[in-house]
């Protein structure tokens, strides 16, 4: 009774509470347009801006932590301002100068300096200023074109806005103005302000050509500066992200699951990023370095991945990485079996392997099959008791999921993460997962059975985001559900984020045998090049069924396949940007773009430095249409922002009818 009391309660005052929200807003509304006048103009205003070109949406995946060619990427708008400069400068201007105003918009600080040194003479210098003063000026109007005015003023560096302005919509036709604004363009270099006009146009271009950015997953590991791509996001005017299988190991480890902790750890040690841990994130490593010192000598089967392009770490680091590795990859593997025994629900029995050893642990006895072990380090564990964590080793596990918790910079990271973050997203009718939709060989929603419910499908994602959620908000935890749960979505056989059976990190180590490291994929991967599938699957999340799109990150897309599927209805994204995978590509990898003309896939070049990329312009491959027919040109109208402002324009024109 007192039950069913307060739920009325509650219900009472949370419909009070909508009420008093929708009169406020009429309130505000009357407020913000006290007149008739006022009214009309703004519906009028929105009505224009619903019949403005759909502005265009930029899609990247895995950057993995390369943070260079992630930031190439944003400046070059994902291929966008390539496609500009060709339409509105094709047959005046050749392919070469189109690609020095191209990186010169994308890098204009380091591009001038390079471009003034190549000029002897000053008024040659200066015809140059005057000629790119007016191409740029000709592309920003032709970026903005898609913008109300009053978004160009604000994309503007405020010391240039009313110059901008004057030269952009002046009226070059009388004598009178064109000495006008020759004065202005004279006055701009002999004052010394040309570099800087020419960097804040450059800016407004990068800012204007994308408008809103979806990035599907996977921004951390492998790479040496997920930290920066984070704060070059939180900086960015417009972005989603759906999370990746990756990126929760770090969201795990911050809501403080040692399991997770221990698993990222793992995987910047394999890839020499520790320093992201230490030096971006101020997480002490020195008791993790200790215990591996004390237990474990060098093993030829943890020597790190090395990058190429960056200094070789000295013989003493290397071995001292080494050793972490083999010490936090043991403690992942016991830290498992524990979670794996208070979970049997997730159905991971046969991740338990540390038990599977023979009691000289040279051997190990899988799925009916004995292998030699190689670059065996079991010195911690216990044939009699496998999963047995040493005291330092509990000692230090813990100590670190403390530092993970309390990392300041870390969780202002992960708080962006969780506020612009999700597990899918619908998004102008497209449909947006890193990984997968998990479903049985027939295409059936497959799912996770907890206390007797089956979550699967759409419903799946949403129990999983919701735990997520609850679980961030409460790190005290560490072996609830919640807590475990963010681990099964790095590993589970039925993780929407993994899309595979199972992950054998283990036999990568220890085993020779290619056959055990093989990890199968869900039927998915199957499915999604068959269009009745990707229809079903928009429909279960409410994408839009006919001119939606399916949009994965999460498999890089492997030489001579096609990212694009499903008869144009699925499209894969793997950005390509980890210089480990671009033997497997042969490219540097793929964005897409979504504007008033429809998708478009962009095909990178593979990126090696910034440095070189500034040199040789070497840039963008291709791009190419999605859908190759003509569709009737899309408007704001026909988007998720339309459909606000239509809700805008009805209200308004009840207040205009009161
Ligand atoms: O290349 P590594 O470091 O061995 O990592 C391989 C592991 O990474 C995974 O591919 C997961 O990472 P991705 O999300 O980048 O694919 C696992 O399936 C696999 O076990
Ligand atoms: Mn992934």
């Amino acid at each position: 009774m007192t039950v069913f009391k307060k739920i009325g309660i509650i219900k009472i005052s949370y419909f009070k509470r909508v009420i008093v929200t929708q009169e406020l807003t009429k309130e505000l509304l009357k407020e913000k347009f006290p007149t008739r006048e006022a009214i009309t103009t703004e519906i009028i205003n929105l009505k224009a801006i619903l019949n403005l070109p759909k502005s265009t949406e930029a899609f990247m995946s895995d950057i993995h932590g390369e943070y260079a060619a992630f930031d190439h990427v944003l400046r070059n708008a994902s291929g966008n301002i390539k496609l500009k400069i060709k339409a509105l400068f094709n047959g005046r201007l050749n392919a070469k100068s189109q690609q020095e105003l191209a990186f010169l918009v994308y890098y204009p600080t380091q591009r001038l300096q390079i471009i003034k040194a190549g000029f002897q003479h000053s008024e040659d210098l200066q015809q140059w200023y005057l000629d790119t003063f007016a191409q740029l000026l000709e592309l920003l109007k032709y970026c903005a074109t898609k913008y109300t005015r009053s978004k160009l003023r604000k994309a503007l560096a405020p010391e240039f806005v009313y110059i901008t302005e004057e030269l952009l919509y002046g009226d070059f036709d009388t004598l009178d103005k064109q000495n006008y604004y020759a004065q202005i363009t004279a006055d701009i270099i002999k004052l010394g302000s040309a570099d800087k006009f020419i960097i804040s146009l450059c800016h407004t271009i990068q800012r204007l050509v994308v408008d809103h950015l979806h990035v599907v997953g996977d921004i951390y590991d492998r790479g040496p500066h997920p930290d920066k791509i984070m704060d070059r996001l939180m900086n960015y005017h417009s972005v989603d992200l759906q999370w990746g299988n990756h990126d929760i190991l770090w969201l795990g480890a911050v809501s403080g699951s040692p399991l997770c902790v221990a698993s990222l750890l793992r995987i910047c040690a394999r890839y020499n990023n520790l320093s992201i841990v230490e030096d971006a994130y101020g997480i002490n490593l020195r008791h993790l370095s200790l215990l591996a010192d004390k237990y474990y000598h060098d093993n030829p089967g943890f020597a790190p991945k090395l990058n190429p392009q960056e200094a070789r770490p000295s013989a003493s680091e290397l071995s001292q990485i080494n050793k972490i590795h083999q010490a936090i990859a043991i403690i992942q593997f016991k830290l498992e079996g524990h979670l794996i025994e208070r979970r049997p629900e997730f159905k991971m029995q046969s991740r338990q392997l540390l038990d599977k050893l023979d009691p000289q642990q040279t051997h190990i006895l899988l799925k009916g099959k004995t292998y030699p072990i190689i670059n065996g380090c079991f010195q911690t564990v216990d044939p009699k008791n496998p999963y047995q964590l040493l005291p330092d080793e509990q000692e230090v596990i813990t100590q670190l999921t403390q530092a993970f918790v309390h990392s300041e910079k870390l969780r202002k990271h992960m708080d962006f993460f969780m506020q612009k973050g999700s597990m899918y997203l619908v998004y102008n009718g497209n449909l947006l997962v890193h990984g997968c939709i998990p479903v049985d060989e027939k295409g059936d929603f497959e799912g996770l059975t907890l206390n007797h419910h089956l979550y699967a499908g759409k419903e799946l994602f949403d129990f999983l985001e919701d735990n997520l959620r609850r679980c961030y908000a409460n790190s005290r935890q560490s072996t609830d559900l919640a807590t475990d749960l963010l681990w099964y979505l790095w590993s589970g056989p039925v993780s929407p984020l993994f899309g595979k059976q199972e992950m054998t990190t283990f036999e990568r180590y220890f085993i020779a045998d290619p056959q055990t490291h093989y990890e199968k994929p869900n039927s998915y991967y199957q499915l999604r090049h068959q269009e009745p599938f990707i229809v079903k699957v928009l429909r279960e999340f409410g994408a839009d069924a006919d001119c939606g799109h399916l949009i994965n990150g999460h498999t890089p897309v492997k030489k001579g396949h096609s990212p694009i599927m499903a008869n144009g209805k699925m499209i894969v994204i793997d950005g390509g940007f980890s210089t480990a995978y671009h033997k497997t590509t042969g490219i540097g990898g793929y964005t897409l773009l979504y504007n008033s003309h429809g998708l478009q896939l962009v095909t990178h070049q593979p990126f090696t430095t910034r440095e070189q990329a500034i040199e040789q312009l070497s840039d963008i491959v291709s791009t190419k249409r999605v859908v190759e027919q003509e569709l009737a040109r899309k408007t704001v109208s026909e988007t998720d922002i339309g459909k606000k402002l239509k809700q805008q324009i009805q209200q308004l024109e009840e207040l205009l009818a009161e």
